[in-house]
């Protein structure tokens, strides 16, 4: 695991950006695995900056996200293909048929996970995976467990993300109570692993993923396994890390 120490917000999400643009300039026709939340919002506004000067070309690109809400149609405003086309997607010139996001729309949860799987397996798996982390080391929406997951599954959401993510709706009611993700083992196929993080809420997240134990109970620690992962964090994230 490698720690890439950022001086704020803004820097990590220039070092995060600079990571996905050298993957995408090295291979135009690369496969990104994307997360929502609002750690990476910075980076794909950095993004769509220098995919607007020429600098990044998305054109080739596919992508598949890590996770969505269960029973919230594309078009919410609170579902994450929303929050995708909003933060990122609109911005850039990526051909939309070449995005994916799990389809939180079909109740059949059972259909919509395997063919999830499907698609994400034909594609080849991400040549480079970003994600988020939990303030409960989850990742995607794999929460804390006595298991790692594989494939794409249904999930109940735990309290703790329940009222983590409800700052983002009107009402804590509001907040889904299920949501389909991309499995641990799923994402741990990616070639490469960017995991950005910032502010005090996730330093013990941080701490416990890149040097607690390997645990379904911190299940961001898995990616200490992963044999070419990045981490990217600011300094409050990193407060309870060793400094080297
Ligand atoms: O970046 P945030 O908003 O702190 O969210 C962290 C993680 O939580 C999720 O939003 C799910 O709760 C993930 O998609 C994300 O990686």
């Amino acid at each position: 695991m490698k720690i890439l120490r950022a001086k704020d917000y803004d820097d990590m999400s220039r070092k995060a950006a600079n990571i996905i643009s050298a993957q995408v300039i090295l291979k135009p026709n690369c496969v990104l695995g994307l997360a929502t939340g609002s750690t990476p919002i910075g980076t794909y506004h950095q993004l769509a900056k220098w995919c607007d000067k020429g600098d990044c070309d998305f054109s080739q690109v596919s992508t598949y996200n890590l996770d969505e809400y269960r029973g919230l149609s594309h078009d919410d405003p609170q579902s994450y293909h929303y929050f995708m086309r909003e933060n990122f997607f609109d911005h850039i010139n990526i051909d939309q048929a070449n995005t994916h996001v799990p389809d939180g729309a079909n109740p059949d949860a059972e259909a919509a996970c395997s063919e999830y799987d499907r698609i994400v397996a034909a594609a080849g798996y991400p040549d480079l995976q970003l994600l988020g982390i939990g303030n409960n080391g989850h990742i995607g929406f794999n929460e804390p467990d006595d298991h790692f997951s594989k494939g794409t599954h249904c999930v109940d959401l735990t309290e703790s993300t329940i009222k983590a993510n409800s700052r983002l709706f009107e009402r804590e009611e509001d907040v889904p109570r299920q949501a389909y993700t991309m499995g641990v083992q799923t994402i741990m196929y990616a070639r490469m692993i960017l995991v950005v993080a910032n502010g005090a809420a996730k330093a013990q997240a941080v701490h416990d993923m890149c040097f607690g134990p390997v645990t379904p109970s911190c299940p961001a620690s898995i990616l200490q396994l992963h044999t070419n992962c990045v981490v990217v964090a600011d300094e409050e994230a990193l407060a309870l890390c060793p400094a080297e």
